[in-house]
């Protein structure tokens, strides 16, 4: 088998690193030679962290794209402009594509699995959610008996680590970013991880295997932990609870529901304790009910184990492609993200005078919202109260309502902060 890589970087070059390392098992398992013959990249004499001297490095992809010696595309670049075009005339070729680009499939997947299909090629994207785990093939192969209820999970590395240093260490946002893409986990344009929408094309990507629907993207409620202070994390330790970063889709009535967002999740679950560059996925089907699987969401090898656990299925030919019967495949409707019920986390800034908490929950109980828990901080040099609300469980649409009210009044000094709170029972 003859391989052509696209991008020669953090997972490229973890690829070639991993298909070395485990040479043998990985020839016997697949029960052929795995050749990486050429590969496209953008500077041929860089320094990269794979050896490349039997590799013909490229500067011009389609060289790879129309090489009729190559069977497999490892497209590895990212972006959806030039890696789309690509990845189409590879399919149209005839070759099979294998990609870690979320980006790519949730925005343009719906077609390029189609052409696949047309072409009878393999499109093939196990790298794409949650870096090492092999959550597809568990939706696609060990959870098939069931009907998938709810599926909720960390899924962006970056926002978690990021999370975590702050927790643990105080350590400030931008600071940690830094780091964070300097070990390769961010991504190009890191605004993709800080604001959701790396997490949303994952989550995308999820709902489409877990309710067997079409790749919905744009219906996915989006937002990320930029807007995450110390205070809030202060608060949520204090209440109970610890801030992560969380996708979740779920039907109800017959609706999809999908969100990526900033949640308080309580202490004790198990997911407030997936650290660092960790995910985690929980997914509960009507037969097997609470599955949780958990494991590298980014880094250069955990990635390439699930791009070439991929590549070894083309190789065997194991790869089951009408799983999802592509073709038929319907959208589900999607639920409007204020009937999405939940309890909140609010945070508020105010002058410290008499009634002013009384005020807030007086507005919240006339929109039948009660307070579960309150935490009031010290006043500070500006004269200003710091309180934190725990909700019972109410409609988004009702709290916006009720926040907006309170938000009118003239001891509000600052925006209310609001974060959804999940049990994840
Ligand atoms: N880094 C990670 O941990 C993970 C990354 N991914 C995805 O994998 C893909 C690659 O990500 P990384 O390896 O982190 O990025 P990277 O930036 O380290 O590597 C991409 C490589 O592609 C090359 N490239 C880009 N455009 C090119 C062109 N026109 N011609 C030739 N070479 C070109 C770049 O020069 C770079 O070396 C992205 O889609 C990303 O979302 C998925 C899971 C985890
Ligand atoms: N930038 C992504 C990389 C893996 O998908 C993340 O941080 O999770
Ligand atoms: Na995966």
């Amino acid at each position: 088998m003859n391989i052509g890589i696209l991008g020669l970087g953090t997972v490229g070059g973890g690829v070639v690193n991993v298909l070395n390392k485990n040479q043998a098992q990985i020839t016997r398992r697949s029960g052929d030679n795995i050749n990486i013959t050429h590969a496209a990249v953008r500077d041929t004499t860089q320094i990269r962290i794979c050896p490349t001297e039997d590799i013909k490095l490229t500067q011009d992809p389609f060289e790879i794209i129309n090489n009729n010696d190559i069977d497999v595309v490892l497209e590895l670049m990212g972006g959806t402009g030039l890696a789309k075009d690509l990845v189409e005339q590879a399919i149209e070729n005839g070759k099979h594509v294998v990609t870690a680009n979320k980006a790519l499939i949730a925005i343009h997947g719906n077609k390029l699995l189609a052409l696949a299909k047309d072409n009878n090629t393999h499109l093939l994207f196990e790298a794409a959610v949650a870096g090492g785990i092999p959550i597809l093939k568990i939706l696609e192969q060990g959870l098939s008996a069931n009907q998938i209820e709810l599926v909720a999970g960390i899924i962006n590395g970056t926002s978690n680590f990021i999370l975590t240093e702050m927790r643990n260490k105080g350590r400030d946002f931008g600071d940690v970013l830094k780091e964070a893409q300097a070990l390769g986990y961010a991504e190009d344009d890191p605004t993709f991880d800080v604001e959701g929408i790396d997490a949303a094309h994952k989550l995308a990507i999820l709902a489409s295997m877990a309710f067997g629907c079409e790749l919905q993207f744009n219906q996915v409620s989006t937002e990320g932990i930029s807007k995450i202070s110390g205070e809030d994390i202060t608060f949520a330790t204090e209440l109970g609870y610890t801030i992560k970063h969380l996708g979740i889709a779920k039907k109800l009535d017959g609706k999809l529901q999908m969100y990526v967002h900033p949640t308080l999740v309580p202490k004790t679950h198990l997911l407030s304790n997936v650290d660092g560059v960790m995910n985690s996925v929980l997914v509960k089907g009507n037969a097997v009910s609470e599955t949780l699987y958990y494991g590298a969401g980014a880094g250069a090898e955990a990635t390439a184990s699930s791009v070439i656990a991929n590549l070894i299925d083309i190789i065997k030919g194991t790869v089951n492609h009408d799983i999802l019967g592509w073709k038929s495949l319907k959208n589900i409707p999607n639920c409007n993200t204020g009937d999405i019920e939940s309890i909140f986390y609010l945070r508020l800034l105010t002058t410290d005078k008499l009634g002013v908490l009384a005020d807030i929950t007086a507005t919240l109980a006339n929109h039948n919202i009660s307070v579960e828990s309150v935490i009031q901080k010290q006043i500070d040099q500006k004269n200003n109260a710091h309180i934190a609300i725990i909700t019972n469980l109410t409609k988004t649409s009702e709290l916006n309502k009720a926040v907006a009210e309170i938000q009118t009044h003239d001891y509000i000094q600052e925006d209310v902060k609001i974060i959804f709170v999940k049990t994840l029972n």
